[in-house]
């Protein structure tokens, strides 16, 4: 790293660095003299303050998960932190993010040199200075470079952290270090797995780095052993950020088994299946000679597999190591050694031979699966004498409180593998996490057939699709919507936004229908038929169950499974995971994407090969899944993917496009298309359920009483049953959040409750039109008479984002003075865009019989006088890139590019959208959505 400038210079202008804020805004700087400079020097300032910028520019992401932008901000603002979230959330963006933002050293303590090794290789295909300092390192040079400060991202073991000589640190402090992050710190504590008596050691640092934040960040650790770590690594006054350890992309099962041949074919044919649609496969053993075993069976059917155990020696484990990582070989066969080193974000399937010793290390071993998001698998296969190895596991442990935590755990994996109930609530709940559901959905005693079995949730996802179709259709649309089709007929009667839409994608067609069948043949479902044509819909009977349901609960309904279900659900439970994975990888992909995905998987393998680092350094599956989808043809439509860096562009930006081109070519494929790839992370879990996740307990309830009790907001805040009563206005929070969740929502009941008239809402509009933004409320209620409360614009906001028009839904009642306004009405408004959703075919009038007042003809002509000034400016505006990183500065909720004609109506189209490609390509201006914002 550079020595810090006291001051940048621009052209006359000089300015201290003290006026430069390291803010998420643009710093002063920048706001004072963008007018006088070009872009290129913009560009200087844009890339040291902005958080989202580095987001973008080094990691391709164009949102920070929830939690992260919350702890980026506490170390730059120099506070201690605990990052305590499951595997794959993207602990690491936390300390990765900070160096480049503050520009100034982030250390890093990581158990491994394998996967330090691993990061730094990431790390520099991003165009972040990362190194590492351990016992494997042979450049004699780095730590040199380190202590003045050349890294973004320094890595070093507990061991190196300990013994480097203070004089290190006081060099390094010299020129900033801006944290000290202990990765896997549960290796911090006696009471998890994987204790490092090193780590222990490392609060001594605590003397020597002052003023620098530790940061502990680990993906296993009970609330003990949380207790733990800031206690050994002194934090003060932490900030603690503790996350769900919901994997939900990943599937659970558990399976007894019988050492021997049989056992094995079956298991290599499995893992054959996934090998031969690119599925990269861990199998764990428990020994070394269990390793050998499997991989020969595999070795034998023509898999190439590597090995992994702790008697090889080191240069073959890292070699072993680094064709798995590369994608060089598909199928890793190890023991627990290869555990917490592998930074491998494509893993689709850990399968575990022998019981694990700890469910901590289940939880962080099969947690290796999947970390990029997409559909993936975690199969255990056990004996009964894998549940006596408590004493082989103690082995030389010689405190008493370590013993009783190893047996313990133990207790808790035989626990899982003997469980008959939702293996993911055990193991949330194991740590500390309660989930309100008993059926994840996402495992293998969530979704085992029998017989005759409780079809009630299925059938109520059936009866409540069909009653949403109003009666106006045969049983094929209903189940279509169920399997989240979007044929033009589902899109074009907007049947994809129904909060059904893709719930039933578990079960083929056949199965829903056979279902159909026997919900009619009980009374529940009438078909009619007109002419040539079928009707379904639901009996009075059918009524009655569903008012008795709800998307949590239902009565019982138990139906035997028919010939045709046993069929599907044999064959669902057999190929559970293969059918998991098919469907949702290539979920929105036409047989020719599929195939272009494929391709471009090879070509980003060869280019890896080609510069000597891992294909998913480059960037991840999901990055190329969207390539293939929209395979854009430009530098700025490629930049403009999620996961693409400005190195990747930079880079390897012309050979993409060219590869692009030629595929698309190749597979008579048009370039430029849309992606719709909603589905990349589909997983069996039921959105439903996680409705029920995602809410807490005391919204829930709330939205019960309003919903099924017709309990009134003024009866649920101050309901007996609650402990104290709560504001009126937080239980309407409360209930738009369920809304808002894809919980039923009667609107009209809700618009009369809180007096949400067409009046108000004409209000409201005319008064987002003037702030000219929606993302803070308090302007626009700055705009508003006094009787016009947040609830009103709350809801608005709300039923607009959820797109709904209030009208359809009965969201606002009609006065007679609604009427009178609305006879009133004027063209001459420009369309109403609220932040979200911003162009959504539903706010368009033309298209959609919807609300009048959501329209801009409809609105009352004395809002007229919001945009006169842009319309009745004589001058015609030139675009430039400053005038336009300019004007774009002032509008951070993004514009269209009729926006952007219309401001700069001296430019033509063709100009501004050239411009447009320039700083797209360039990383100064990001397009989500059709809308254009600066980065
Ligand atoms: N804001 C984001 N947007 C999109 N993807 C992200 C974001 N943050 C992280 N990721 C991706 O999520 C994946 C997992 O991230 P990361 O390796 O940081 O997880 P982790 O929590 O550190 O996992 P582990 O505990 O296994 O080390 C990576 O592929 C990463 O690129």
């Amino acid at each position: 790293m550079a020595a810090e400038v006291e001051h940048f210079t621009f052209g006359p202008y000089k300015i201290h660095k003290s006026q430069v804020f390291y803010t998420s805004q643009l710093s002063y700087a920048m706001v004072n003299l963008r007018p006088l400079l070009p872009v290129s020097l913009l560009s200087f300032h844009l890339e040291t303050v902005t958080m989202e910028f580095v987001l973008k520019k080094y990691f391709g992401f164009s949102a920070f998960r929830p939690y992260q932008e919350e702890v980026i901000q506490n170390i730059i603002d120099k506070r201690d932190c605990l990052v305590v979230m499951a595997t794959g959330s993207g602990k690491s963006l936390c300390y990765q993010v900070p160096p480049l933002v503050v520009r100034k050293t982030g250390i890093v303590v990581s158990p491994l040199i394998s996967l330090m090794q691993d990061q730094v290789m990431a790390l520099k295909e991003r165009g972040i200075r990362a190194e590492y300092l351990g016992s494997a390192q042979t450049d004699r040079t780095i730590q040199t470079k380190a202590e003045s400060g050349q890294f973004d991202i320094l890595f070093m073991t507990p061991e190196k952290a300990c013994l480097i000589p203070t004089s290190f640190w006081s060099n390094l402090l010299k020129v900033g270090i801006c944290l000290f992050a202990v990765d896997e710190a549960h290796c911090i504590s006696e009471w998890g797995h994987d204790f490092r008596v090193e780590y222990k050691k490392l609060d001594k640092l605590r003397g020597v780095l002052i003023d620098v934040p530790f940061v502990g960040l680990t993906a296993t650790a009970t609330e003990k052993v949380q207790v733990d770590i800031i206690n050994s690594l002194k934090l003060e006054n932490p900030f603690v950020s503790v996350g769900s350890f919901d994997r939900a992309n990943l599937f659970y099962g558990v399976k007894p088994f019988n050492r021997g041949q049989h056992f094995l074919d079956g298991l290599v044919r499995e893992i054959s299946r996934f090998v031969a649609t690119g599925g990269p496969t861990i199998v764990y053993c428990t020994t070394i000679k269990d390793v050998e075993q499997v991989s020969k069976f595999l070795l034998e059917v023509g898999i190439k597999a590597g090995i992994y155990h702790g008697q090889m020696d080191r240069k073959a484990r890292e070699e072993s190591h680094r064709l798995f990582v590369r994608d060089e070989i598909q199928v890793m066969v190890a023991t627990v050694a290869f555990g917490m080193g592998i930074d491998k974000p494509n893993i689709r399937q850990v399968i575990h031979y022998g019981c694990p010793k700890s469910i901590e290390s289940y939880y962080q071993e099969s947690g290796r699966c999947g970390r990029d998001g997409i559909a993936s698998v975690c199969w255990l296969y056990y004996t009964r004498s894998d549940f006596a190895k408590g004493d082989f596991y103690c082995g030389e442990i010689q405190s008493e409180d370590q013993r009783k935590a190893v047996r313990k755990s133990l207790e808790a994996a035989e626990h899982y593998c003997l469980l008959a109930t939702c293996r993911r609530k055990f193991l949330l709940e194991y740590f500390g996490e309660k989930i309100s559901t008993d059926r994840c959905g996402n495992c293998d005693n969530c979704i085992t057939s029998k017989k005759e079995r409780d079809m009630s949730r299925e059938a109520f996802l059936l009866m409540a699709c069909i009653q949403s179709c109003k009666g106006n259709w045969g049983l094929n649309m209903p189940i279509d919507i169920l399997r989240g089709s979007r044929a033009k007929k589902i899109i074009d009667a907007q049947f994809d936004k129904l909060p059904l839409h893709g719930l039933g994608k578990a079960y083929p067609a056949n199965w829903w229908k056979a279902l159909g069948q026997q919900l009619k043949s009980r009374g529940y479902l009438k078909e009619t038929v007109n002419d040539v044509y079928r009707f379904i819909s639901v009996t009075s009977k059918g009524d009655k169950f569903l008012a008795s349901s709800t998307p949590d609960n239902q009565p019982p309904l138990v139906l035997p499974v028919t010939a045709e279900m046993v069929d599907d659900e044999e064959n669902t439970t057999e190929q559970e995971e293969n059918k998991t994975l098919a469907t949702s990888e290539f979920e929105g992909f036409s047989e020719a994407e599929r195939q272009f995905y494929q391709m471009i998987l090879e070509e980003r393998l060869k280019l890896a090969r080609s510069i000597g680092t891992a294909p998913y350094a480059i960037c991840g599956d999901q990055t190329i899944k969207k390539i293939a989808l929209t395979r854009p043809s430009t530098k700025a439509r490629l930049a403009n993917i999620d996961g693409v860096n400005q190195h990747l562009v930079t880079r390897h930006g012309d050979h993409f496009l060219q590869v692009i081109l030629q595929l698309s070519q190749q597979l008579n494929l048009t370039l430029d298309g849309e992606a719709n790839l909603q589905t990349t992370t589909v997983r069996k879990v039921s959105p439903l359920t996680n409705v029920r996740k995602k809410m807490t307990p005391a919204k829930l309830e709330a939205w019960k009483m309003w919903h099924e009790d017709g309990l009134s907001v003024q009866m649920i805040a101050n309901h007996t049953g609650r402990a104290a009563p709560i504001k009126e206005q937080t239980v309407i929070e409360y209930l738009l959040e369920a809304a808002q969740e894809g919980l039923p929502f009667d609107w009209t009941r809700f618009g009369e409750m809180i007096g949400l008239t067409h009046e108000i809402i004409s209000k409201i509009q005319a008064a987002i039109l003037k702030v000219g933004s929606t993302e803070k409320l308090k302007p626009i209620k700055n705009e508003l008479p006094e009787d016009i409360s947040y609830a009103h614009i709350k809801t608005y906001l709300t039923m607009q984002n959820l797109e709904k028009s209030p009208e359809a839904e009965g969201g606002a009642h009609t006065t007679e003075k609604d009427e009178l306004i609305n006879s009133s009405s004027d063209s001459s408004l420009p369309p109403l865009r609220t932040h979200g959703t911003p162009s959504g075919p539903v706010n368009d009038c033309r298209a959609q019989n919807h609300l009048p007042s959501v329209c801009e003809e409809e609105l009352p002509r004395k809002h007229q006088k919001v945009s006169e000034p842009e319309e009745g400016n004589p001058i015609k505006l030139k675009a430039t890139e400053s005038s336009l990183v300019g004007w774009l500065k002032n509008h951070d909720e993004g514009v269209t590019l009729l926006d952007i004609l219309q401001h700069f109506s001296g430019s033509s189209e063709d100009s501004v959208v050239e411009l447009l490609d320039c700083l797209e390509s360039d990383f100064f201006v990001y397009k989500k959505n059709g809308v254009y914002r600066l980065m």
